[in-house]
């Protein structure tokens, strides 16, 4: 990116931009380069404010290609960009709107390695316009680690917010944890759903990915469970049931075309499924044992849902036949009204869907989605845009729901709750993007003390509302961090080097904080400690820790702040027989905390622990969370647990135990 400098702006297009912004900060926004991440609903009414603000250089990353359900808002797209990257052809519509900026559209993934933490050095400020956490978090990270001043937005139906993120100055996006999305318990999902969203989650999150995604042939969601404590005879029936999709994805991706393979997969799951767990009685002895479905009684019309009377029905038993007529004299217990097909009027969306019409669309939707496995698509994943797999997911709910007298739901209904969608109000993305621009401005003004946390709210009478910005929480993982950057070549430095590299000898002329017991991480693998040095003498590249990643060294006795590592590469006119790695000058001093005010020698502190039965652990906050495949306690390493073992102490994990966070019982 260029930093030309631009001819003073004067008059014409810029009198207003001048009156308001004054004529100094008007010409330095000329030279400002600025990253927008996401294209989307916030990000072409962002992108339209700062090319019309004159923003001089305008980087604008996007991964997605438009669809005909953005344009309802997302004003810089018209039906023939259909398909193109929304990056692309905001920056065409947006560069028209003034002349005198730059825009450098990017189709990527901002969570790819080439967007590492120089790249984010290179600007002078990023405004988020996502709409995940995953992604909010990246850029907050990266933003953290590469000093950049960051303004965070988001809306949700009538509410929105921005909040300005600086480093050391407020708060960084991680700084609160955020409330986790609602889950349910797997046994809830897998055999006991009680609401229209139970089998929703069902169809798209296990059924859809077991019969179309990747074959995981793994049960961790059950170990998870049975961990958790559910009911150890239903998981073993569930595993059961999980090894046996085997045989219906090899029908679903064999190109046989006698094979009825929607039929294969209707017979597994609503059929001997529900048998199975039939046969599981204690199950039902206080809730209603659910029906299992008949294909060909679907089909035909003549299939009765009957379920036993419960305690709040109104009357007699609720039946219904398969084309949607009431049987008997029942009516569906707080269900849709049964329509029959064709006869409710309204959008096709919006009509109730007959347990024959449900039967129709899951065939035709397996049958479609196979077609295209066997076309050379490996995994097809839900997405509410593609028709399919809505309509996979809206049939096989339905039909769940049916076998468990669960309401049913519209195509609609399905589409808003599946895609956990609320709907987007243009007006609300536009006013949030406004206040974005001008918090933006008072980052660049260095204006701190004018920075706010601001909200839409919904009250028509105060629709804003601003507070103050909170200074970083002491204990963040993220922005808490010393981060550091070394340049160099993966495959041939080892991760042993960057070690030694980064601590130094603690007093020689290099600096850094010398020898001491650390662990080392990335994201949520461990890669050593201090008993546990078998990574050291390989190369960063045979680890797979590579351009864009950090190592993170954590000291074993929590005195020292964390040191977050970027990898960066060689610059470009490094000599071929330089040196593979370059650290960085002087080497990063993380704040030093001693626990103890006469420090006492770890292993006397141990020991001399008998009367007192507990024994107090460094801020297990600290250190970065582990739950991937090497599963370390929260509260300390691998190392650490072992050397505690050894010395006959008990570490407690898991929910379910009752001690402090940070307390070992001795045993
Ligand atoms: N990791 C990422 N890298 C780059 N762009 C991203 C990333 N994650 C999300 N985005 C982009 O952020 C934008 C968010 O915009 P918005 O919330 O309006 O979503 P949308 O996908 O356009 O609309 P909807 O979800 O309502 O269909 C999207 O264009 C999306 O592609
Ligand atoms: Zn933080």
């Amino acid at each position: 990116m260029s930093s030309t400098a631009e001819i003073p702006r004067r008059g014409g297009r810029y009198t207003h931009a001048e009156a308001i912004l004054g004529p100094e900060l008007c010409n330095r926004l000329a030279n400002t380069k600025v990253l927008l991440v996401g294209a989307g609903g916030i990000g072409c009414e962002l992108l339209k404010n700062v090319v019309l603000t004159g923003f001089g250089h305008i980087t604008l990353l996007d991964l997605d290609t438009i669809d005909l359900s953005n344009l309802n808002r997302q004003f810089l797209f018209r039906k023939k960009d259909i398909k193109q990257s929304k990056a692309m052809v905001a920056a065409q519509t947006a560069g028209a709107f003034n002349p005198n900026v730059h825009i450098y559209p990017i189709h990527a993934n901002i969570k790819e390695p080439q967007f590492d933490i120089e790249w984010f050095r290179g600007f002078d400020i990023v405004l988020n316009a996502l709409d995940n956490l995953d992604a909010r978090r990246h850029v907050n990270k990266m933003c953290m680690a590469a000093g950049t001043p960051l303004v965070e937005s988001g809306t949700a139906g009538y509410l929105g917010q921005v909040q300005p993120l600086l480093k050391d100055r407020t708060e960084c996006f991680d700084c609160v944890p955020k409330p986790t999305p609602k889950s349910f318990p797997v046994c809830t999902i897998r055999s006991t759903p009680s609401q229209p969203l139970h089998c929703i989650v069902w169809a798209k999150s296990y059924l859809l990915p077991q019969l179309f995604g990747e074959d995981e042939g793994g049960t961790a969601e059950l170990d998870d469970a049975e961990k958790q404590g559910e009911n150890a005879q239903e998981i073993a029936a569930l595993r059961k049931e999980a090894l046996a999709y085997k045989a219906v994805r090899k029908a679903l991706r064999s190109a046989d075309p006698t094979d009825d393979a929607a039929k294969t997969v209707f017979q597994k799951v609503f059929h001997s499924d529900i048998l199975n767990l039939l046969s599981m009685t204690d199950m039902w002895r206080s809730r209603a044992p659910p029906t299992p479905l008949d294909f060909h009684a679907i089909e035909n019309g003549s299939f009765v849902i009957q379920e036993a009377v419960k305690s709040h029905t109104a009357a007699g038993s609720v039946n219904e036949t398969s084309s949607g007529k009431p049987a008997v004299n029942g009516h569906l217990n707080g269900n849709a009204a049964p329509q029959i097909n064709g006869t409710n009027a309204g959008l096709k969306d919006q009509r109730a869907l007959s347990l024959q019409d449900n039967l129709a669309l899951f065939v035709s939707s397996t049958n479609r989605l196979a077609a295209r496995l066997q076309a050379g698509e490996e995994t097809i994943s839900f997405d509410k845009d593609d028709d399919d797999t809505l309509d996979f997911v809206t049939a096989a709910s339905n039909l769940r729901s049916a076998a468990y007298y669960i309401e049913r739901k519209t195509r609609w209904e399905v589409k808003e709750m599946a895609g956990n969608i609320i709907p987007a109000i243009a007006t609300t993305n536009a006013i949030i993007s406004g206040l974005i621009v001008l918090q933006a401005l008072h980052v660049l003004r260095k204006s701190y003390s004018a920075l706010k946390n601001v909200h839409l709210q919904f009250k028509p009478t105060v629709p804003l509302s601003t507070v103050n910005l909170c200074l970083p929480n002491p204990k963040c993982e993220i922005c808490r961090d010393t981060y550091t950057t070394v340049l160099c070549d993966p495959a041939k430095v080892t991760l042993g080097e960057v070690l030694d590299g980064i601590l130094g000898d603690g007093d020689g002329e290099r600096g850094g904080t010398g020898r001491r017991e650390v662990s080392v991480y990335e994201d949520k693998r461990i890669l050593s400690d201090p008993d546990w040095d078998d990574n050291l003498d390989r190369t960063l590249e045979s680890l797979n820790v590579t351009r864009g990643k950090f190592l993170t060294i954590v000291d074993e006795e929590g005195e020292w702040g964390n040191i977050a590592v970027a990898l960066s590469v060689l610059p470009a006119n490094h000599l071929v027989d330089g040196p593979s790695l370059i650290l960085p000058s002087p080497l990063p001093k993380p704040n030093y905390t001693p626990r103890h005010s006469s420090p006492v020698p770890p292993v006397s502190r141990k020991r001399s622990a008998p009367d007192d039965e507990i024994e107090e652990l460094g801020p297990s906050s600290k250190r970065p969370k582990i739950n991937g495949t090497m599963s370390v306690p929260e509260m300390g390493s691998p190392s650490k647990k072992r050397r505690l073992e050894e010395d006959g102490l008990i570490m407690l994990s898991g929910a379910t135990d009752e001690a402090d966070d940070d307390v070992i019982v001795i045993n």
